[in-house]
């Protein structure tokens, strides 16, 4: 692909660790940069101290980053990186819009599905924000490693290749390699469903049945997603790409992830309200899971992993009933 110009100044809505994380990079590529933090703590923070103390404590940012608590102030962009939760990120791109440039460029940087309508980002982006032409960012890396420039390779997915330069230009950095693909959906699935399987992984954790069993989740898992993403019109390329299996990769394998966390202290036998009650920061698994049965439900595809999860989350079943359920699914064909 060519070369893209990097924008000259860009909006991210979402102060937490991975909208910091993200700020951080274009503004170290020298692009003019405001955060939205919804907390005006947080915008205090990072404007004075050059840090999200709240929700990425410890890392230094650039000190040419800019927050503020007003949506309105954040409008200014020529392009936007959308990092709000899912499950709120509706209500915040209609609050953004009469404020932002109509056909402005958005890059869809958060990893779920919105849980009251079973879409895709990007299909609510074409709803609230019909002439913003989307972008999606995703693949294995965590805030905190990507902020302290440790070695990261991601997806970036758009329709339109010169505009995937550009973002490319704006966010990209010899330790945060970017790679290209035009399968916007295949990118989106893989960052949503991977939560969810990492809630399982974490759970296999906590019940301590070994790394055997972590392994064979892994790779059942994924077998779940390639049957989801092809019915869903996602590429085997990409799902088996950073975006898919890498991100599948990291999230279920390392307690740094909150939805492996939550999922480790859920074997433990903790309550999910418990463990909810006890963190300021997102696991979108925890509202993707039921979105995810939902649409395996409607297309017929099986997903008994991330059904399992969803009845987990719901507090309708145990995690013993429904490990023994898994464990007793009739023997059958790999490739099914
Ligand atoms: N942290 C990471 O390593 C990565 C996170 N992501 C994704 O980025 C998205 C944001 O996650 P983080 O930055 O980690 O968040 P975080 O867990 O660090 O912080 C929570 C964020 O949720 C916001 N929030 C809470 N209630 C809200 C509401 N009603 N309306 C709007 N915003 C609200 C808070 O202001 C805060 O910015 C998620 O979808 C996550 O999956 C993607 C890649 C890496
Ligand atoms: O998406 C992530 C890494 O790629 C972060 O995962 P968690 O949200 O589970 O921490």
């Amino acid at each position: 692909m060519n070369d893209g110009a990097p924008f000259r100044k860009l909006s991210i809505i979402g102060g937490g660790a991975w909208g910091a994380a993200l700020g951080n990079l274009a503004a170290n590529n020298g692009v003019e940069t405001t955060i939205w933090a919804r907390e005006p703590e947080v915008a205090a923070l990072i404007n004075k101290r050059h840090e999200n103390a709240v929700f990425l404590p410890g890392v230094k940012l650039n000190p040419a980053l800019k927050a503020t608590p007003a949506l309105e102030d954040a409008g200014g962009g020529e392009a936007f990186l959308l990092v709000a939760p899912v499950q709120h990120s509706r209500a915040v791109m209609k609050a953004l819009r009469p404020h932002a440039r109509p056909d402005a460029p958005v890059a869809l940087c958060s990893k779920g599905i919105e849980q009251s309508t079973g879409m895709f980002l990007s299909a609510v982006v074409a709803e609230v924000w019909p002439e913003a032409v989307p972008a999606v960012l995703s693949g294995p890396s965590f805030a905190r490693d990507v902020a302290q420039g440790l070695p990261t390779a991601v997806t970036l997915a758009c329709a339109d290749e010169a505009l995937a330069a550009r973002w490319i230009a704006t966010i990209g950095a010899p330790h945060f390699r970017l790679y290209y693909t035009d399968d916007v959906i295949g990118a989106e699935i893989g960052g949503a469903v991977k939560n969810v399987l990492a809630i399982a992984a974490g759970v296999v954790e906590g019940k301590g049945l070994g790394e055997s069993a972590k392994a064979a989740l892994i790779a059942r898992g994924f077998a779940e997603f390639q049957r989801l993403g092809v019915a869903l019109g996602a590429r085997r390329e990409t799902l088996a790409g950073l975006s898919g299996l890498g991100d599948l990769i990291l999230t279920a394998t390392s307690k740094q992830s909150r939805n492996m966390s939550l999922g480790f202290e859920l074997g433990r036998g903790r309550s999910l309200h418990e463990v909810l009650a006890g963190r300021n920061n997102v696991s979108e698994g925890v509202e993707t899971a039921p979105a995810v049965a939902d649409i395996a439900r409607r297309l017929g595809v099986e997903t008994p992993i991330c059904a399992a999860v969803a009845d987990l989350v719901a507090g309708e079943r145990s995690v013993d009933g429904l490990i023994a359920d898994l464990l007793s699914r009739p023997f059958r064909a790999e490739r099914e």
